[in-house]
C-alpha cells in the first residue's frame, strides 16, 4: 500500500494517521543498467534464503512487503510451502513475542481503551476506506499457543490478512489488520520499556464489552461491505463476543469456527482411511480432544457434523466426543465447570478424576486423539503407543500451535506407530521417511479455511456467517482433494493449489449464503456452478 505514515498526539496516546499517496517516481539514473525485474525476484528470494534465522527470514520479508508489495506477493505465491511458515505460524508466533522489539513501521490499526468515544474518527482515517473488505481483529489475549501478549498480538492479524491476499487474492488495500489495545495482564511486557502498548493491566468485562459495542458499531458505520474476523480472543471472550456479535454483523470466530472446519475436513479424509483399515463403520468413531479451550470446543461442536453426516441423531454425537481438560476428563459430577465445557461434559462417568491421558485412552478407546491443549509433548510414546495399540490406523492429530507447543512431532508419531498413524498438526512439519517410503503430514490449519471463507462471505457480501456456510468451507475443502493427493493419503491438498481450493471453497460458501437467504449480492444466483467458479476467480487479485 502506498502511504504516508504521519505521528499526531491526541490524549497523550501517540496515534499515526495515514494519508494516501500517489508512489513517488523514481529518479533517473538510481537504477542500474542491468536492472531487471526478474531477476530482481531471484535476487530477493536468494537475500531471503540466505538469512538463516527464521526471524531474519521474517523481518525481510516484511521489508519486502512494505517497499514492494507486488514483488513480494507474487514470490509468496511461486513458493507457498517455503512462505507461509515464515509469514504465519510457526515464525509469526516469534514475531509476535518480538514485536516490540523488531517494529520499525506501523502496519494497521491499533486502537486502544483510551480512544473510547472516538473510535469512529480513527476508522474514518483509514485509506482506501471504500474498498475496506475484510479486517482481522485481535485483542492479543490469546496469541497462538503463546498466552496473552498485548499489542505485540499484531502480527497475527497482518499474517493472516497475507494469507487473505495470497492465499484468495484480496485486494491489499481491502484488508484491515487491527489491534486492540485493552491493556495486558503479561507482567513481562509491563516492565519491558520497549513494549508498544498501553501499560495497564486488562480492563474488566464490563469495560471491554462497552468497548466492543462501541467498536463493531463504528466498523459497521466507516466500512459498510467489510467482514469481520475475530481471532486469538482468550476463550471466555471469543465465545462471548462471536455469540453478541454473529446475528447483528458480518463475523466469524476463526479459532472457534475456522478451526472447526479445517479439523472436520481433514477428520473426514482421515476418517474414512481408518475405517477402510478398520472394517468399522464411520459412525463408529470415538474423538477425544486434550484441550477444551475456544479451539477444542470449536472443533468438538464442528466434529457433530461428522457424525450426523453418517446418520446419528445429535444426542449420539455428542456421546461419541470426549474432552479433556487440565484437570483430566470433563465429567458432570466433577464439579463447577466453565459454560462452553458444559455441553460435551460426560453423564456417564461417576468415578474419580481420571487425569492421566494413557488412563483415559484405555478407558474411552478412542480412534482419533486431537490435541489443542498448548502441552508441548503431551502425546509422549506411552501416549501414541496406547493409541496405536487399540486401532489399525490411529487418528493423532497435535493442532496446537506453534511449532514448539505441538503435543508431538510428525517423526515420532510415526515411529511409535509404525508408521500407521493418520497424523495433522496444526504448524507444519517436514516429510519424513519410514520403512522407505515418504509420508506426508498434514497441516490441520484454519488457514485452509479463512480465505476461501472470507472470499465467499464477501463476494456474495453475506449479511451474516451462518454455521451452515462454515460447514460448506469445510466439506468444500475436503472435496478439494485431487486423485495424486489421495494416492498418498494426504488428509489436505496441497499448499500450492491454495488460489484453486480457496476459489473452490469461496464457491461452495456462496451457494449456501444463497440458500440461507443471507447473500445481499442476489445477482450471484443466476450463475450456473461453472459461472460462479470462473466469477469467483475472475475477482481475484493478481500481483
Ligand atoms: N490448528 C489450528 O488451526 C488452531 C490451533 N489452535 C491452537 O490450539 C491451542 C489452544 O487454543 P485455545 O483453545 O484457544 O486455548 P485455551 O487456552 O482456551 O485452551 C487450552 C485448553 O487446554 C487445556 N490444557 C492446558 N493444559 C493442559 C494439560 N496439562 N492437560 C490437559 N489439558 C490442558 C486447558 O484446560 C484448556 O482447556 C493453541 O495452541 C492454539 O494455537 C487454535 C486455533 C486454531
Ligand atoms: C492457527 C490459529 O488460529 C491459532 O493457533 O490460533
Ligand atoms: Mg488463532
Amino acid at each position: 500500500m502506498t502511504v504516508i505514515l504521519t505521528p499526531y498526539w491526541s490524549d497523550g496516546t501517540q496515534r499515526l494517521k495515514v494519508e494516501p499517496q500517489p508512489p513517488p517516481p523514481l529518479p533517473r539514473g538510481v537504477l542500474p543498467a542491468a536492472y531487471d525485474g526478474t531477476v530482481h525476484a531471484a535476487r530477493c528470494l536468494a537475500q531471503l534464503r540466505s538469512k538463516d534465522k527464521p526471524i531474519e527470514k521474517y523481518i525481510y520479508l516484511s521489508q519486502l512487503k512494505h517497499t514492494n508489495e507486488e514483488l513480494f506477493y507474487r514470490l509468496c505465491l511461486a513458493h507457498m510451502p517455503e512462505f507461509t511458515p515464515i509469514i504465519y505460524t510457526p515464525t509469526v508466533g516469534d514475531a509476535c513475542l518480538q514485536y516490540s522489539h523488531i517494529f520499525r513501521r506501523p502496519e494497521g490499526l491499533h486502537i486502544s481503551i483510551k480512544d473510547r468515544g472516538k473510535i469512529g474518527d480513527i476508522l474514518n482515517s483509514w485509506p482506501h476506506k471504500s474498498e475496506a473488505r475484510i479486517s482481522v481483529v485481535t485483542d492479543g489475549s490469546r496469541i497462538l499457543g503463546l498466552g496473552d501478549l498485548g499489542v505485540n498480538g499484531m502480527p497475527i492479524s497482518i499474517g493472516k490478512l497475507s494469507l487473505y491476499i495470497a492465499g484468495a487474492g484480496i485486494r491489499p488495500t481491502s484488508t484491515i489488520p487491527i489491534c486492540l489495545d485493552l491493556g495486558t495482564n503479561n507482567q513481562k511486557y509491563l516492565d519491558d520499556p520497549l513494549y508498544l502498548g498501553l501499560r495497564q493491566n486488562r480492563v474488566s468485562d464490563e469495560v471491554m464489552t462497552e468497548f466492543m459495542e462501541e467498536f463493531m458499531a463504528e466498523m459497521s458505520r466507516a466500512f459498510p461491505k467489510l467482514l469481520v474476523q475475530f481471532e486469538d480472543f482468550s476463550t471466555e471472550h471469543a465465545f462471548h463476543y462471536l455469540d453478541t456479535f454473529r446475528y447483528r454483523f458480518p463475523v466469524f470466530n476463526d479459532d472457534v469456527q475456522g478451526t472447526g472446519a479445517v479439523v472436520l475436513s481433514g477428520f473426514l479424509n482421515a476418517a474414512k482411511l481408518a475405517s477402510a483399515a478398520s472394517g468399522q463403520p464411520l459412525s463408529s468413531h470415538r474423538i477425544l480432544f486434550l484441550g477444551a479451550g475456544s479451539a477444542g470446543v470449536g472443533v468438538a461442536m464442528q466434529l457433530l457434523s461428522f457424525f450426523k453426516l453418517q446418520g446419528l441423531p445429535q444426542e449420539e454425537a455428542r456421546q461419541r466426543i470426549y474432552l479433556v481438560d487440565s484437570q483430566g476428563l470433563i465429567y458432570s459430577s466433577r464439579g463447577p465447570m466453565a459454560d462452553h465445557k458444559k455441553y460435551f461434559s460426560r453423564g456417564d462417568y461417576n468415578g474419580p478424576p481420571l487425569t492421566n491421558l494413557p488412563d483415559i485412552i484405555r478407558y474411552v478407546k478412542p480412534t482419533a486423539l486431537l490435541g489443542l491443549s498448548t502441552m508441548k509433548g503431551a502425546f509422549n510414546q506411552e501416549v501414541i503407543e496406547a493409541m496405536a495399540s487399540i486401532n489399525a490406523r490411529p487418528i493423532i492429530f497435535p493442532l496446537s500451535n506453534p511449532v514448539r507447543l505441538s503435543e508431538c512431532e510428525f517423526h515420532e508419531a510415526l515411529k511409535w506407530t509404525n508408521g500407521r498413524v493418520l497424523f495433522a498438526s496444526g504448524s507444519p512439519f517436514p516429510d519424513a521417511v519410514w520403512d522407505g517410503k515418504v509420508h506426508y503430514p498434514g497441516q490441520g490449519n484454519n488457514m485452509y479455511i479463512f480465505p476461501g471463507l472470507g472470499l465467499g462471505s464477501i463476494l456474495c457480501r453475506a449479511s451474516t456467517v451462518t454455521d451452515a456456510m462454515v460447514e460448506a468451507s469445510s466439506l468444500g475443502l475436503a472435496d478439494s482433494l485431487d486423485e495424486g493427493e489421495r494416492d498418498v493419503d494426504l488428509l489436505y491438498p496441497r499448499l500450492d493449489r491454495i488460489r484453486e481450493i480457496s476459489a473452490f471453497i469461496a464457491t461452495r460458501v456462496i451457494r449456501k449464503a444463497q440458500e440461507e437467504g443471507v447473500d445481499r449480492n442476489s445477482d450471484l444466483r443466476t450463475l450456473t456452478d461453472t459461472q460462479l467458479v470462473a466469477y469467483v476467480t475472475s475477482k481475484m487479485w493478481n500481483p
